[in-house]
């Protein structure tokens, strides 16, 4: 088939929507096959000075595309892009049962089977993502979809970086260090990691500590760091200050405060070599085959 356009498709109604982008969900006229298509407009993304993040997005994609691994097959793919004068579109998955963030508000919290089950595929999915030298550095339950079968999709790239695999010399680190400062991304207030607040550098023990967020928020409900505002919420990270609830799963409290800890190369898993583990082998994941996660059913979330 030659190069796509909006006539390719019949577009429906609007799925998700980000600081710069429209999700659609969408029909393929030729195969019936429901889509997710991302829609940015080139004017938005030009006054933002957002071209480096899509084109960082486009990039990340297709590296996960290309390396695709039949364990952790936990990412949206993006079957193609085109463009018209006034947009840019991403053809992705479509996930039909939306992000996770409802399914844990709307029961209060996650049973511990549930919590083991998708943190589990959420750990799966980093330990390929960050394996490719990927950092997502904006995980978060709106940024994990769920399938048909109710196997997470990971999403949203847009503010992800790409660890270069070459030696880097100390005057690159230090022009590196010299953008960070100049770069004001940080991700989503409740799951940022110290290490983003305080002198931008990301590394993937920083979606470690998303995902020690993650954990917290699907046994207790509500995000281990919350408050009024975002300075207030920053305050509370550089300062650890979070405390588990009574009835809070010790098991889990033991792992949460593992990956909760401001040197990020001492979260649990950061000094591993190839992959985690370390993560792995903790007592709350006891007895969780990860290799097969992706052909298990999944526990109903009740
Ligand atoms: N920033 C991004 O990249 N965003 C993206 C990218 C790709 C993508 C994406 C977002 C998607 C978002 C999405 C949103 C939804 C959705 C939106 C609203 C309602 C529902 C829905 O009701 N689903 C049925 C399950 N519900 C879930 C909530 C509780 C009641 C039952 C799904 C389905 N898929 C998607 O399917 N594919």
């Amino acid at each position: 088939a030659g190069k796509r356009s909006s006539k390719d498709f019949i577009f429906g109604r609007v799925i998700g929507e980000g600081s710069f982008s429209t999700v659609y969900l969408a029909k393929d006229i030729h195969t019936s096959k429901e889509l997710a298509i991302k829609v940015c407009d080139k004017r938005h993304v030009i006054r933002e000075k957002k071209a480096e993040y899509i084109k960082r997005e486009k990039e990340v994609l297709n590296m996960l595309s290309v390396n695709f691994k039949a364990t952790a097959p936990f990412f949206v793919k993006l079957y193609c892009t085109f463009q018209d004068p006034d947009r840019l579109y991403f053809t992705l998955t479509y996930a039909k049962n939306g992000e996770l963030l409802p399914y844990i508000t709307r029961v209060g919290c996650f049973d511990i089977d549930c919590t083991r089950f998708y943190s589990a595929e959420i750990l799966q999915a980093l330990e390929h993502m960050h394996s490719l030298g990927i950092i997502h550095r904006d995980l978060k339950p709106e940024n994990i979809l769920l399938n048909e079968e109710m196997h997470i999709l990971i999403t949203d790239f847009g503010s992800s970086k790409i660890l270069n695999a070459t030696h880097r010399g100390q005057d690159v680190e230090n022009e590196e260090r010299a953008v960070r400062r100049r770069n004001s991304f940080v991700g989503t207030a409740q799951y940022v990691s110290p290490e983003l607040l305080t002198d931008k550098s990301a590394s993937p023990a920083s979606d470690l500590w998303a995902l020690g967020c993650i954990i917290y928020q699907m046994v207790a409900g509500v995000t281990p760091f919350h408050a009024g505002s975002e300075y207030m919420i920053f305050q509370k990270i550089l300062k650890l200050d979070y405390i588990c609830p009574d009835g809070f799963s010790p098991s889990a409290k033991d792992l949460v405060d593992k990956l909760l800890v401001l040197e990020s190369s001492n979260r649990l898993g950061a000094c591993d070599k190839e992959g985690y583990p370390s993560i792995k082998s903790h007592p709350f994941y006891q007895g969780m085959d990860f290799e097969t996660l992706h052909q298990q059913t999944p526990p109903v979330i009740s």
